[in-house]
């Protein structure tokens, strides 16, 4: 069992090789385009511990993060929620997305020059999805959830 994961993962490494040794791919691929970030919260910005209220990032981390948001636009996508994840990573700065992308926030002041104001998916999760969303749970209203 454990060989098969270790042979998976090394598989995986093959098809996706850290950034961090393909920057000058990434350079040169981005030459020309608009870039934006994206990141998760647990296990990538804070580190997986056993209670998710302890969860926290390390300052040296949010610091990163706002350096990083001075140069793109920046989001951070969690599956919690949208209020949680953006008390603990604090940074008036980024777009949040919680609950896996169903409830999105703008910056307050977007801190990098080409930013773009509109954010089509909030209008869309706004004008479509949640309507939807409500729509099919009340033709549910007869049903359980367990
Ligand atoms: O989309 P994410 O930001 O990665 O959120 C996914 C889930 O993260 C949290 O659970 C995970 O992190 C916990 C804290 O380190 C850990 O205890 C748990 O085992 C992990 O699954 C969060 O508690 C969930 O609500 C998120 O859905």
């Amino acid at each position: 069992m454990f060989l098969a994961l270790v042979h998976i993962y090394d598989n995986l490494r093959l098809k996706y090789p850290s950034a961090l040794t393909s920057i000058e791919q990434i350079v040169n691929n981005v030459k020309g385009k608009r870039i934006a970030l994206f990141l998760d919260y647990d296990g990538t910005l804070s580190p997986i511990v056993d209670n998710p209220d302890h969860a926290f990032m390390s300052n040296a981390m949010r610091v990163a993060v706002r350096n990083v948001a001075k140069c793109f636009p920046t989001a951070i996508i969690s599956g919690r929620s949208r209020e949680r994840v953006r008390k603990f990573v604090g940074l008036k700065e980024l777009y949040y997305a919680g609950s896996h992308g169903m409830d999105i926030m703008c910056p307050v002041q977007s801190p990098a020059a080409d930013h773009n104001t509109e954010v089509p998916n909030y209008i869309f999760l706004r004008n479509y999805v949640n309507p939807t969303i409500f729509h099919i749970f009340r033709s549910f209203k007869s049903y359980y959830f367990i």
